[in-house]
């Protein structure tokens, strides 16, 4: 799914009123009403809701889903942020219509703000994706009054203060809601961490604007949804053996270390690969052999660390399928030169992640190493090591999109909504995960499902696409059985479905 930005969106929103055509008060009634469907599936009509409009569309919007509300009668209270003189069209059209069924209150003056209680249910619809300043006086009232109620708060399309694709200043407020109701699509600023607070849980409403426009659009942002991560998922074929699905190797561990080398291998395994070897440190085969039969074990000469050599024969590095490198493998000099090794070797784009980005980020050089189209699995602080700090997320975008450009590389930075940088500039967000994920092990996953993708032969950009949604769908469904706090990396692999 595509993430446009706000001036894209007007456009959007008026082509929409052009080429469906529908008239543009319709088309707020069609996104009340979708909000509203939303609405009444969560809370019952016994909820006692207060609505706050500000004078724009957003506003409109509020005004509509209040009437839509008091037709299906909940109990609803009005109030109309009166901050400036001017309001849109649509708002005073929703305005006369509203007022035919209830008396909105003004609120001028912070006197005016009521009380609001825990058992409240507040709609925030003060200001929508139109803003274009931080919200000062009466506005900035409101919103300190709401955040500190013990209600709950539902925004409307974006929670009200908070700028849909550029970044909040200090000291700009924002409403921070319990949930937001977005409209057509989510906002870059919903899938950004440092906006959490002013997100809450979001959940896009359809509102049927026009596809002919999305298509035509550029963007560099993309939201991958569960359907798109479908139809990257190739069936097995009937007729095949497990040469048709690739030999990998992973190349992980060190002395105390192991464990992420089993993770890695048993994500491997779960994801499809063909045959599996796996180089460990010495100390690492019996438990390699015991805890993952499946695999070919290569145990390095090395008690204790990756060092390359052993005295098990095996292929050539670069008559692999795929590689994979770094969990648990320390950073040593001797496990660095080796690094070196296979980069030098390896002509297919590999996995690399934990230390062996540590490494890169230590012998910068070794970057020039890296094969094309490789995928590269940081958490943000590993990230940070590669690049530079940054000022806040969109600046860690930006540099995110730069550093993928000119490597050539896939950068998954692993987080609430993974982002994906794509050597072409492109940025795809994961839709799947939860934070019982941030636990020891579950990156050791991720390298192994990513490696085995590699392996069966997947495109690079989609197995990155589809291998961090896969592992974020099989984390929830882990979740679902255990819940969030109790889950540990080898439930996610135990949780990978490959259909969804
Ligand atoms: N396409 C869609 O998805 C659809 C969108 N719809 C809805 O429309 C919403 C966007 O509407 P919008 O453009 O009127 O924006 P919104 O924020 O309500 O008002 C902004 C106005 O307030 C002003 N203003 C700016 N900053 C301010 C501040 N800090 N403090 C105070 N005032 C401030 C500014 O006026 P100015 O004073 O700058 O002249 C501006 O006119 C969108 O979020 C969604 O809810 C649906 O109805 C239909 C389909
Ligand atoms: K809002």
């Amino acid at each position: 799914m595509k993430i446009l930005d706000v001036d894209q969106i007007r456009q959007l929103d008026q082509y929409t009123i052009l080429n469906e055509p529908i008239a543009p008060i319709q088309l707020m009634e069609r996104a009340s009403q979708a909000f509203t469907n939303w609405f009444t599936a969560r809370f019952d009509s016994k909820t006692a809701v207060k609505v706050f409009c500000g004078l724009g569309n957003n506003g409109g919007d509020g005004l509509a889903i209040a009437r839509l509300l008091i037709q299906a009668e909940y109990n609803v209270d009005v109030f109309v942020v009166r901050y400036a003189p001017r309001e849109s069209d649509d708002f005073a059209h929703n305005h006369r219509r509203l007022k035919l069924l209830t008396a909105p209150v003004y609120i001028e003056n912070p006197g005016d703000i009521p009380t609001l209680r825990h058992s409240d249910v507040v709609i925030d619809a003060i200001l929508g994706s139109g803003i274009s300043r931080p919200a000062e006086g009466i506005v900035r009232s409101v919103i300190e009054a709401i955040n500190r109620a013990p209600a709950t708060v539902v925004s409307v399309d974006i929670a009200s203060g908070l700028h849909a694709n550029s970044a909040t200043e200090p000291g700009e407020i924002t409403i921070c809601p319990d949930y937001t109701i977005t409209f057509e699509m989510p906002k870059l600023a919903m899938l950004l961490p440092g906006n959490a607070k002013s997100v809450g849980e979001w959940h896009v409403v359809d509102i049927g604007l026009h596809q002919r426009f999305i298509d035509q659009s550029p963007t560099p942002y993309y939201y991958t949804t569960r359907d798109e991560a479908r139809l990257l998922l190739r069936r097995r074929e009937r007729f095949s053996n497990k040469g048709t699905f690739g030999h990998a190797l992973l190349l992980v561990g060190s002395y105390g270390k192991v464990g992420a080398g089993v993770l890695a291998a048993r994500a491997c395994l779960r994801s499809g690969v063909g045959l599996l070897t796996v180089q460990v440190p010495r100390c690492g085969y019996g438990i390699l052999q015991t805890a993952v039969p499946e695999v070919i074990c290569r145990p390095d000469v090395h008690e204790r660390l990756l060092t390359g050599p052993s005295e098990v024969e095996g292929p050539a590095l670069a008559d692999y399928a795929a590689v994979g490198i770094g969990p648990g493998i320390g950073k040593a000099p001797e496990t660095a030169r080796f690094l070196r090794e296979v980069l030098t070797n390896c002509r297919k784009p590999a996995v690399v992640d934990a230390d062996a980005l540590n490494l890169l980020a230590a012998q910068r050089d070794l970057m020039g190493l890296l094969p094309e189209n490789s995928i590269l699995t940081p958490h943000p602080k590993e990230f940070e090591r590669l690049t530079q700090r940054w000022q806040n997320d969109y600046d860690k975008l930006e540099i995110l999109r730069d550093f993928a450009q000119r490597k050539q590389v896939i950068v998954v930075l692993k987080g609430a909504h993974t982002a994906i940088a794509l050597p072409n500039g492109d940025v795809h967000f994961n839709s799947t995960g939860n934070p019982g994920m941030s636990t020891g092990g579950t990156g050791d996953v991720l390298t192994g499902v990513l490696t085995a993708l590699l392996a069966q032969g997947y495109d690079p950009v989609e197995a990155a696409v589809l291998g961090v949604f896969a592992h974020g769908h099989a984390g929830d469904l882990a979740a679902e059985q255990r819940g969030e706090t109790g889950l540990i990396a080898s439930d996610v692999t135990d949780s990978l479905r490959w259909s969804w």
